[in-house]
């Protein structure tokens, strides 16, 4: 269950203009992946990035890609982004419902990259439970999807505990991922619940010194991790 904290900057909050530099910025911070959002305008109201994008990427850094496909139809569209060197990808439940999210799980895997699935703050969790034993990684929404900046929605790390009592249930052990409205002050909550890897937008690749804002995040969930380990022993 508790894995050393990885942070995972979301772009979406980066200079695009500047993207190389920041870029270089957060992987010299020690950010663990680079979470890329690619909005389609109909799952969620925005428009972002694609595959394109994900293949520039892939010239330019070392970092695992995490590519968070917040779209409709996404077994479509799956083959591009694969070969494009996403290196997990991420495919939200109410986009693939029943049988496709087994499907997407299988493509990506076929494909050598890591399979995760994703649901929204109001879609309870064990809708993952079909596929929680083949999931390399489990995202947990923390906000509506759609938008970075958004204040993280109150709770959401009980549903991270709940994901890690599923899993275990199943005997499964995926890492487990939050995105949407954390930083220093929500980092502790979802860290201490068992989240492996954090989604930061705003609190990272918004902030002026992106280094030092990994830095603050992964120190303050590592604290509330032990505390929560330490509280569990004692
Ligand atoms: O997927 C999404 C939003 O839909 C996120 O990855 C956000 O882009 C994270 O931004 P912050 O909430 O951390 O500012
Ligand atoms: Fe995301």
């Amino acid at each position: 269950m508790f894995q050393p904290v990885k942070i995972a900057p979301s772009i979406l909050s980066a200079d695009f203009m500047n993207l190389q530099r920041d870029i270089e910025a957060i992987q010299a911070g020690g950010a663990g992946y680079v979470h890329v959002d690619v909005m389609d305008g109909h799952f969620v109201p925005n428009l972002t990035m694609g595959v394109p994008v994900v293949k520039q990427l892939k010239k330019i850094t070392d970092m695992p890609l995490d590519v968070h496909l917040m779209i409709s139809n996404p077994l479509e569209q799956l083959p591009w982004f694969l070969e494009a060197g996403a290196d997990i990808v991420t495919v939200h439940a109410e986009a693939a419902a029943g049988y496709q999210l087994e499907r997407a799980v299988e493509m990506i895997h076929a494909a050598g990259a890591k399979a995760a699935a994703s649901v929204k703050p109001h879609t309870p969790v064990e809708v993952l439970a079909p596929v929680m034993a083949q999931l390399d990684m489990v995202l947990i929404m923390s906000v509506e999807p759609g938008f970075s900046g958004q204040s993280y929605i109150e709770g959401s790390e009980r549903k991270v505990a709940r994901t890690v009592e599923l899993a275990r249930a199943v005997g499964a052990a995926p890492l487990i991922e939050v995105d949407g409205g954390i930083g220093v002050k929500t980092a502790p909550l979802v860290a201490a619940a068992g989240a492996d890897v954090l989604v930061c937008g705003s609190a990272v690749c918004g902030a002026d010194d992106s280094a030092a804002a990994i830095a603050q995040v992964t120190q303050a969930a590592e604290a509330a991790r032990a505390a929560a380990l330490a509280s569990k022993e004692a």
